[in-house]
């Protein structure tokens, strides 16, 4: 009842991601109602390009003010070092990948909590990060399995086995914070919601497109942006442009080193791996950054 009335009274101010979200889901929908995988790729490639991607991009960005780089080597030493964090990942990847994956998904849950963790506390936000990734592995094991095969795991039966639990957890954290946090958003109760629609209906590649591209890369681009106070369209372009494309080049100069590797897996390795190897610098960074942070 209460959350009815909160719903009619918070008629305030919307961040994009409000309603790109549910837009990114229904154009998600569309791309899985086409027949083969190849066009699920391609808008998946496509749209972490564009979409997700820039939202680490603005960390040099971040760094310059936090970590105060006011000169080329300090600038050059931070760049070094978070492509040396990323690079440390890539190798423990290829010693151990199962280990590396559970950490990875581990990790993910906790990075996507930031999303809603100046509200919900620390502890609600790994709930809600459980959520999301509990429901899509939980409800399409058969699907996911491939795709955590194509990143090197042997031991997916384990992992998969694993997700049920995870998002009960997710859930049960998720719903107390909920119920505990009176300056919750509407959205901190509706997009889990329609996460759990997406993930039922939507092939789990496109629920990731959805939730990575449409609701947490742009919300995560306007707090930083409001931040850093880049304001409009042509200033956070400039922001990002840099590091998204030294990143597109990293990520192509990969390629080469897949030959023989089946087209989707490079695909797949490239993205996910990739954004393994980023998001430990990301989230170190954010550690820091974030609590100096006016929300
Ligand atoms: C591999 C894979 C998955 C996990 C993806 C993860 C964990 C992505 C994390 C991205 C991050 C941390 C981005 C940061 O901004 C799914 C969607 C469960 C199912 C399909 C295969
Ligand atoms: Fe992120």
């Amino acid at each position: 009842m209460n959350w009815i009335v909160e719903a009619i009274m918070d008629s305030s101010y919307r961040p994009p991601a409000y309603w790109l979200f549910p837009i990114g889901l229904l154009l998600s929908l569309g791309i899985s109602l086409l027949p083969g995988q190849w066009p699920l790729y391609a808008v998946l490639a496509i749209s972490t390009a564009v979409l997700g991607l820039p939202h680490g991009s603005l960390d040099t960005a971040v760094a310059k003010r936090y970590l105060h780089l006011n000169s080329l080597p300090r600038l050059v030493a931070f760049l070094a070092g978070y492509m040396a964090l990323s690079a440390g990942v890539i190798a423990i990847w290829l010693q151990v990948p199962n280990i590396a994956l559970a950490g990875f998904l581990l990790y993910s849950a906790v990075h996507f909590g930031d999303d809603v963790a100046h509200r919900l506390g620390r502890i609600g936000g790994i709930g809600y990060g459980l959520w999301i990734l509990g429901l899509p592995v939980t409800l399409h094991p058969g699907t996911v399995e491939p795709l955590f095969a194509m990143l090197g795991a042997d031991q997916t039966g384990l992992i998969i086995s694993a997700a049920p639990w995870g998002l009960a957890l997710g859930g049960v954290i998720l719903l107390s914070a909920l119920a505990l946090h009176a300056d919750r958003a509407l959205s901190d109760w509706r997009d889990p919601l329609l996460l759990a629609l997406g993930a039922a209906l939507l092939h789990p590649l496109a629920y990731f497109i959805a939730y990575w591209c449409f609701l947490h890369s742009p919300r995560h681009l306007e707090l930083a942006a409001r931040d850093l106070n880049l304001q409009g369209w042509r200033e956070r372009l400039r922001a990002v442009a840099p590091t998204t494309l030294a990143t597109y080049a990293l990520a192509a100069a990969a390629i080469p080193f897949l030959m023989g590797v089946p087209s989707d897996a490079i695909l797949m390795q490239v993205i996910f791996i990739g954004l393994a190897a980023l998001t430990v610098p990301h989230m170190i960074l954010e550690f820091i950054a974030s609590p100096n942070r006016a929300e």
